[in-house]
């Protein structure tokens, strides 16, 4: 073989300085080219103890079936073989191997640390083998003959010729292992691992550790089946891996990618000149925040708009009642005036003698009708302006922020359900807290209740079949219903849900707010209020609507006080304010 055909034990660029000191006893001191672990390149050794490839001994001068050392002219016989005859040195070949294995341990070694910087690397290093022939290249093949990783084209170039090419390459793949020897018998292979729970750590041995040493007995399987157990099982926790670790790219991506959104920030791209463009893109926080701050600012607006309106009825309605006090107080002064002059001319007539008084009798008669009437009129008027003779000025104000001031603010209330649920009884109780029995309503009754600064007019309309398609009259402006419902009467609720459900769509009745009454709980056999919420479907009939059901017997009162109050704080902002 020539020597651009020797078989490179170890490619140059992948001996680090410390194997440079083995360089030069690694190759021939005729040829200088690296020995090889065959063919031409074979050490073989001299007499003398030099060795040098086989095929730079079979150029030098052969003399009466002897060979001179080049180094040191020491004679060596050649028998009848001639070069073949001499031994190979073993010792050198033992080291070249044990380097090469130390080089592919190194190769190895360098991608496990690689795999800090990314495990996908790992992955390609490890399976990646350089070609013996060139660094640059990838090995593919493995060659039996001189055990050596070549790429498909060096593994053309180097085996060209009629010898070499009946080297027998198979796939890097299928590349036997080096056999590793056990530590006590040296020139015993590790063939086999104990099975045994005991050996567990160090489980490989020899066939004379399993027949005779420590092993002996044990239970035990071929080293080579088991490592191909364990290769299968890494390789598929290798796929496993990968396809995990491209989940997690993906959702560490994804993750990032939200954030970036949220978070906002300076991005970097390219136009399609390739010119790099700096964009400040807004995260999705800070428009979340523009979006309230908005909100809000609009609301302020809203707002201070509202309590302008506010301030501007309060203070017209605070100037109608100072200029209306002031009237009724210049009246009063002036009547008062006209009081003294009436008393100074009847205490002037006391004085007089009796035949002086006898003639102011008719003007003492017009002077005291006068008193009669200014009396009547003082009584009329200061009854008539009761509100404007109090000091306090309460304001209420409704659920659109519209003030309303005075002392009551009237809420209307249409009072529905079927005949004898008790709508006539509750009303009476409200009006009067008195437990009536009444006779069925035929029409309807109307009463107010005050209650704190609010004045409910209650509409109570009877709930006989035939009066109910007269209820509709009763909508317009009705601000809440309450819908009462005997819970002693469970055969009714289907058709009391019947009723309830027509109200649900009536069109009038959009904005009111909704209070049912579960009425006559002081009866025995009535249900609870929850039992009438299920069993009229109350969630589902009165979705999207302002509704509530309380408990209540009319008898006694109970839940009454509740209902007024839940009322007036779905009628009125802030709930229902206290008069000042
Ligand atoms: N024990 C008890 N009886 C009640 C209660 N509420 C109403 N009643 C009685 O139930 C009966 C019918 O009551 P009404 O107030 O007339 O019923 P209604 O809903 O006005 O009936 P219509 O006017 O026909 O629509 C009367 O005998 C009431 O005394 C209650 O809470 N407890
Ligand atoms: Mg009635």
């Amino acid at each position: 073989m020539s020597s651009s055909n020797a078989v490179t034990l170890f490619p140059r660029k992948r001996l680090r300085s410390s194997d440079n000191c083995y360089t030069s006893r690694l190759e021939c001191g005729v040829c200088g080219e690296q020995f090889s672990l065959s063919g031409d390149k074979v050490p073989r050794l001299l007499l003398c103890g030099h060795s040098f490839c086989h095929d730079c001994l079979t150029r030098l001068p052969v003399q009466v079936g002897t060979l001179v050392c080049p180094m040191d002219r020491q004679i060596t016989d050649l028998g009848d073989g001639g070069v073949w005859s001499l031994k190979k040195n073993f010792a050198l070949i033992e080291l070249m191997e044990k380097l090469q294995l130390g080089s592919v341990n190194r190769v190895c070694s360098t991608s496990s640390m690689a795999s800090n910087e990314s495990t996908h690397e790992t992955n390609s290093r490890i399976e990646t083998i350089c070609c013996d022939e060139d660094d640059s290249h990838v090995a593919s093949l493995y060659c039996l003959v001189c055990c050596t990783n070549l790429c498909y084209d060096c593994s053309v170039t180097t085996h060209s010729t009629k010898t070499l090419s009946k080297h027998r390459r198979i796939s890097l793949d299928d590349k036997p292992r080096q056999p590793t020897m056990c530590p006590l018998h040296q020139t015993h292979a590790l063939e086999f691992a104990c099975l045994e729970e005991g050996c567990r750590l160090n489980p490989a041995m020899c066939y004379l550790c399993k027949e005779h040493g420590k092993h002996k007995g044990h239970k035990h399987s071929l080293l080579e089946s088991i490592a191909r157990t364990a290769r299968s099982t890494a390789r598929d926790a290798v796929e496993r891996a990968s396809a995990l670790l491209a989940q997690v790219d993906e959702h560490v991506a994804k993750t990032q990618s939200v954030l970036d959104r949220i978070e906002g920030g300076a991005r970097l791209s390219s136009d399609q000149q390739g010119v790099v463009i700096r964009q400040q893109l807004v995260g999705t926080a800070e428009s979340a925040r523009t979006c309230v701050r908005e909100y809000f600012s609009r609301l302020h607006e809203a707002l201070e708009s509202q309590e302008e309106v506010a301030l501007a009825a309060l203070d017209t309605h605070v100037r109608a009642q100072i200029t209306s006090l002031r009237r009724m107080h210049d009246d009063a002064t002036a009547l008062r005036s006209h009081i003294c002059t009436a008393m100074s001319h009847c205490n002037e007539a006391l004085c007089q003698e009796d035949c002086l008084i006898l003639s102011a009798r008719s003007e003492l008669d017009a002077l005291d009708q006068m008193l009669d009437q200014q009396q009547r009129q003082l009584a009329d008027r200061v009854s008539a302006s009761s509100d404007i003779l109090d000091a306090a000025i309460p304001v209420t104000f409704t659920k659109d922020n519209h003030i309303h001031i005075g002392r009551k603010l009237e809420i209307r209330v249409v009072t529905l359900g079927l005949d004898g649920a008790g709508k006539t009884t509750l009303l009476f109780k409200l009006k009067q807290d008195e437990f009536m029995q009444p006779i069925p309503t035929i029409g309807f009754n109307v009463e107010t209740v005050d209650y704190r600064n609010l004045r409910f007019t209650v509409w109570d309309v009877g709930g006989k079949h035939k009066l109910r398609p007269l209820w509709k009259h009763y909508y317009l402006n009705t601000q809440a219903i309450l819908f009462v419902v005997d819970c002693c009467d469970t055969e009714r609720f289907e058709e009391a849900h019947g009723e309830l459900a027509k109200l649900m769509c009536e069109k009038d009745l959009r904005d009111a707010v909704l209070l049912v009454l579960a009425n006559k709980q002081d009866l025995h056999g009535a249900v609870s209020c929850e039992e009438l919420i299920t069993r009229l479907n109350l969630h589902k009939l009165c979705c999207g609507r302002s509704w509530r059901a309380l408990p209540c017997d009319a008898s006694t009162g109970n839940g009454l006080e509740e209902g007024l109050l839940w009322l007036s704080r779905q009628l009125v902002a802030a709930g229902v304010l206290e008069v000042v």
